[in-house]
């Protein structure tokens, strides 16, 4: 998916097993996330993304998400690991942006909170940035890590963005709410991690399968 094409993304993020790894790819994900927040309950080692990774290539996008990494720890991964992405889900500014990509080489999603119309202005100064916006709840208040907490926020508040921005939701989701969520955002994508587990840090094998093909009749039904 880019600004020029019409392709819905799919993505499954926080996949820390060779098991669950298959089942996404297997079910027909389009990018695959692996979480390299030490606080995250889906933290992955180098070594253990180096080898998710090598599964994943050629099947779906390999996103590694970060949060709040400068370009010297940012290369170190990229080398190991050689994703396609990075996803960059911490306060990074647009300058930050700019020096992370043009370190590594790679297109970056960079990921923002909504939880009011004030939050949209981010949107607008990261536009043209970031290869890919993502919108995402907020965390909660003291959260140790700022996403993966299965909480959405308001979807209505994206009437307020520009019918000609394309973007990927986040937040919440679940193989329940997906299609509802699909149908008053419109986005170009969506990404999941909480929604898909058992316990945090825990996927889940039927409700991947369940997310993926629910979004994907969501997708179908935004189709003229
Ligand atoms: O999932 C995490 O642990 C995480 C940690 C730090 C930053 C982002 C994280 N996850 C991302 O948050 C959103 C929403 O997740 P959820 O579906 O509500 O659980 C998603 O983009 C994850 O990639």
């Amino acid at each position: 998916m880019n600004d020029h094409d019409d392709t819905f993304a799919v993505k499954i993020c926080g996949l820390s097993t060779p098991e669950t790894l298959a089942v996404a790819l297997d079910a027909g994900a389009d990018m695959i996330g692996l979480n390299f927040h030490p606080r995250s309950p889906r933290f992955v080692t180098i070594a253990q993304a180096t080898a998710l990774a090598a599964m994943a290539r050629g099947r779906a996008e390999i996103v590694a998400l970060i949060v709040d990494w400068d370009e010297t720890q940012a290369m170190s991964l990229v080398e190991a690991v050689k994703p396609d992405w990075l996803q960059l889900h911490g306060r990074e500014t647009p300058e930050q942006v700019r020096a992370l990509k043009a370190a590594t080489g790679l297109p970056v999603m960079k990921a923002l909170g909504i939880a009011g119309t004030e939050d949209l202005a981010a949107v607008e100064a990261h536009r043209g940035v970031a290869d890919r916006i993502l919108l995402d709840a907020k965390p909660p208040k003291g959260a140790a890590y700022p996403g993966g907490h299965g909480r959405p926020f308001d979807w209505t508040l994206l009437a307020e963005l520009d019918p000609g921005l394309r973007f990927m939701l986040s937040g919440g989701l679940d193989p329940a709410n997906i299609a509802e969520a699909i149908r008053i955002t419109r986005p170009a994508g969506v990404d999941v991690s909480s929604g898909v587990e058992t316990a945090p840090g825990v996927k889940d094998a039927g409700r991947i399968r369940d997310f993926i093909a629910a979004a994907r009749a969501g997708a179908q039904s935004l189709r003229p």
